[in-house]
């Protein structure tokens, strides 16, 4: 049987992205799938669906904070919450990140996951900006990436070229019909099926005819 593709579309603003992203990291590897990362920005999202951040009502920000913390230890994946969590949330915008990571994709994509990974580890572990240029200077070094290429990255970021990337990226998930994120589209038979969320990929194991082994599987054994 061929592979199937499955896409994931993430911000790295979203938490709940970030325990999707880690998760179909470790399934790469165990189910039959090609995963593709689409760097995609929720602002935009939210923006042409009349969506509006969960956290805006107070009660679900109370439950929110609780869940993100619950999920994270459950995913295993280090990310922590602040106390003004969802103020820097609100007041931030990811879009030099997300126009940065989209050039990341455009020129070199081995470096898409890496950077990926260190943006949420930035801002979701230690809390910190990731919408100046020198927070992206300091991203980027983490994950590898020479000064060189992170200076034609930076260039990049304000050309018609990269913008329309995330624009026409972002579109996609939204005609994919996505309305947050994580938003994961499994091809299926030539039919694309959306889901919405980290918490639902138990639903897309069952749709794709993959065995679903909990957030933290165990890598396969080696072969005899
Ligand atoms: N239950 C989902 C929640 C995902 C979620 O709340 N995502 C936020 C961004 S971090 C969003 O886009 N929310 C839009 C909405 O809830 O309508 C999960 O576990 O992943």
């Amino acid at each position: 049987m061929g592979r199937t593709l499955v896409e994931l579309f993430y911000d790295v603003v979203s938490p709940y992205s970030w325990l999707g992203f880690e998760v179909l990291c470790r399934y790469q590897h165990i189910w039959n799938i090609d995963l593709r990362f689409r760097p995609a920005f929720l602002g935009g999202i939210m923006q042409s669906t009349g969506n509006k951040p969960p956290a805006m009502l107070p009660k679900r920000a109370e439950y929110l904070q609780k869940d993100i913390i619950r999920m994270a230890k459950y995913y295993q994946v280090p990310l922590t919450v602040s106390e003004d969590v969802f103020q820097r949330i609100l007041g931030k915008n990811s879009l030099g990140a997300m126009r940065f990571i989209t050039a990341i994709d455009m020129t070199q994509p081995k470096y898409l996951e890496p950077l990926s990974r260190e943006f949420w580890l930035r801002f979701w572990s230690q809390h910190e900006d990731i919408s100046q240029v020198e927070s992206i200077l300091a991203v980027a070094e983490k994950a590898g990436l020479s000064s060189e290429l992170t200076q034609k990255l930076l260039e990049m970021t304000s050309s018609p070229a990269v913008k329309n990337r995330l624009r026409e990226t972002t579109e996609e998930a939204i005609k994919y019909g996505a309305f947050g994120m994580p938003a994961v589209v499994a091809h299926v038979n030539g039919k694309p099926h959306l889901f919405f969320g980290s918490d639902r990929l138990e639903l897309l194991a069952s749709i794709i005819g993959e065995k679903w082994l909990g957030p933290v599987p165990s890598a396969p054994s080696p072969k005899m």
